[in-house]
């Protein structure tokens, strides 16, 4: 039996990350080896041309599973029909710029990009929001599309997950396999919380494993939540094929489920757990099953955890208040 193609778009499809996600989409990463795709890409006026490079380059490759690939300036046109929304392209933040500058220009793009999404995605499309600020993007876009079920908004702390399971098998030797039910909380920005304690390592807690508190706090921590600008530092731009491989984790996470005994972190509407304020887009432990998340309950929060939780969540209450008051929620 033919599949029916899966519409999957990438918005920013001509800058770094696109550059690094689209051909793992189009081979399969995200939704599987099974899974046809047809691609929408958009860009601005001003990134046509590179998109078009780069499709040339995918039908370059005869990927079995790639059904077709558009180009668009066009919300409404990239949007329409589609299953799975990367929403990647961003206004980065420019010399003297403020951070509500910053907030408002976004505003520009994940509001219209929202109300496409309202009228013109499938009845099942997942988004995720890469662009940054990754957490509040998602939040103006969701507001933006009041018919779609809010849950389906998500932004991306995968990178950040991916990055402390990295640090800590480092840090203790193991294999990263070996590693279970790290959690990232908050916002994915340096005041997030990677959280190891109720972490495993082979069965065993990380955070008696590792038995050092200060690394965790003086190391750890700073390592995995300053990363991002670490790479820009070091490459003069900021992380890209790291990103679209948390990018295609995410999603096929989302998709495929999590593992007996594992669970992920995904950015997504708080419906209050753990004390994070409802509709809060923020970073929780969840497990995945049958194309929905569930967040994991009853977890103990330490009196280590809690401070650095809630200073994260407060800083994205602070982001939403400044683009209420910009009128975009
Ligand atoms: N959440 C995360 O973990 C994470 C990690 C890395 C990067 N990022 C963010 O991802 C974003 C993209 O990074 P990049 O390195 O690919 O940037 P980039 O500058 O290389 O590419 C961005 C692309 O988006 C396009 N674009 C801008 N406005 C658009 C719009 N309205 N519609 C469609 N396309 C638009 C630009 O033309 C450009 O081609 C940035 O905001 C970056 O900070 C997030
Ligand atoms: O683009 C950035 O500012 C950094 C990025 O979000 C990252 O975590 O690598």
């Amino acid at each position: 039996m033919t599949r029916t193609p899966v519409n999957v778009t990438v918005t920013g499809a001509a800058g770094q990350i696109g550059y690094a996600l689209l051909f793992r989409i189009a081979s399969g990463h995200l939704l599987g080896a099974d899974v046809p795709v047809k691609l929408r890409l958009l860009e601005i006026p001003q990134g046509l041309k590179a998109a078009e490079g780069t499709a040339m380059e995918l039908d370059d490759c005869a990927f079995p599973l790639l059904r077709g690939i558009d180009i668009s300036d066009d919300p409404a046109t990239a949007f329409d029909g589609t299953n799975v929304a990367l929403l990647v392209g961003a206004r980065p933040r420019t010399k003297g710029m403020e951070r509500g500058d910053l907030l408002e220009a976004n505003g520009g793009i994940f509001k219209p990009q929202g109300k496409a999404i309202n009228d013109h995605a499938a009845d099942d499309v997942k988004v995720l929001v890469v662009g940054n600020p990754a957490n509040t993007n998602a939040l103006i876009a969701q507001a933006a599309a009041p018919d779609v079920p809010a849950e389906r908004f998500t932004a991306m702390t995968r990178l950040d997950h991916n990055r402390a399971v990295s640090q800590l098998a480092a840090r203790t030797g193991a294999a990263v396999s070996d590693i279970k039910k790290l959690t990232i909380w908050g916002n994915h920005s340096a005041t997030q919380y990677p959280d190891v304690f109720h972490a495993e390592i082979a069965g065993k807690n990380a955070a008696e494993v590792v038995n050092d508190e200060a690394w965790l706090a003086d190391t750890f921590i700073p390592t995995v939540a300053k990363r991002g600008a670490a790479i820009i530092e070091a490459r003069g731009a900021s992380s890209a094929a790291s990103a679209a491989n948390a990018a295609i984790d995410h999603v096929h996470t989302w998709v495929t489920g999590t593992a007996e005994g594992d669970w992920t972190s995904m950015a997504i509407p708080s419906d209050g757990s753990y004390g994070v304020p409802e509709g809060l887009i923020s970073s929780f432990p969840v497990t995945c099953a049958g194309g929905r998340y569930e967040i994991v309950q009853g977890l103990e929060i330490n009196e280590f955890s809690r401070p650095r939780i809630d200073a994260s969540v407060q800083e994205l209450a602070d982001e939403r208040e400044a683009v209420r008051g910009l009128g975009l929620l």
